[in-house]
């Protein structure tokens, strides 16, 4: 395997969680989960995103910053690849979505801190949905405080990731994941294992799925 820490993204409901359980199966891999579920904020920031929006943010960079400090320090011997299911730079992205310009400001001076402290992975895998999948996807999984994120706030999220990923020219497999079922498609998931085995530049490289 040519990449040693590979982290996959996307939007809300973009379906993350499972292409990193599957692909860390296949490649023998060190998985490392996002743990929003210990995010107390996040339903109340649903139900109040102005007023709830600044400790979120702050508890899921602490999280993170933790999360992967941790991994950097306990190396597995057994274990050379690591799969995440979010890149630490999301925190800034979500953040610039949901804080007012001040609040911004002072968060990404935090960020900056952290950020030169953990190591930014190999590649990412960047899954994209349209909106109405990404609304389907979140209606099934039925997570109560999910179900009335309005289509503008996926659009947003959405805008800021492609944003970021073209003006960093971070290396990225970038999937159309509007028809995934990586799941239950074997062929879905080779096509991610190829690409995973290819000689990729800088850059966004585009695949579509069968
Ligand atoms: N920095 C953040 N700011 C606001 N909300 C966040 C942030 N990070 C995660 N969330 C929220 O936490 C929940 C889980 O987020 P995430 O998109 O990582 O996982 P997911 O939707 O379960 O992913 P997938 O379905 O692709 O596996 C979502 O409601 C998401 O909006």
């Amino acid at each position: 395997m040519k990449y040693h820490f590979i982290a996959i993204e996307g939007n809300i409901g973009a379906g993350k969680t499972t292409l990193a359980h599957l692909l860390s199966k296949k490649l023998n891999a060190r998985l490392v989960l996002e743990e929003f579920d210990e995010n107390p904020f996040l339903p109340k920031f649903y139900e109040n995103p102005k007023q709830y929006a600044f400790p979120l943010e702050l508890f899921f960079m602490a999280e993170r910053y933790k999360q992967l400090k941790d991994m950097l320090r306990t190396k597995d011997m057994f274990q050379s690849v690591t799969v995440s299911d979010y890149l630490f730079t999301k925190c800034l992205l979500f953040a610039k979505v949901n804080l007012p310009e001040e609040e911004f400001r002072l968060y990404q001076k935090l960020f900056d801190i952290m950020h030169q402290q953990i190591i930014f992975p190999d590649i990412v895998i960047y899954l994209h949905a349209p909106v109405a999948k990404l609304q389907k996807n979140i209606r099934k999984r039925n997570r109560s405080y999910e179900q009335s994120i309005p289509d503008e706030y996926l659009f947003n999220i959405q805008e800021t990731y492609t944003g970021y990923i073209k003006q960093h020219n971070i290396k990225t497999i970038f999937i159309d994941a509007s028809s995934a079922d990586f799941l239950d498609n074997e062929k879905h998931l080779k096509v991610v294992l190829d690409a995973l085995e290819s000689d990729l530049d800088d850059g966004q490289h585009y695949f579509t799925l069968p």
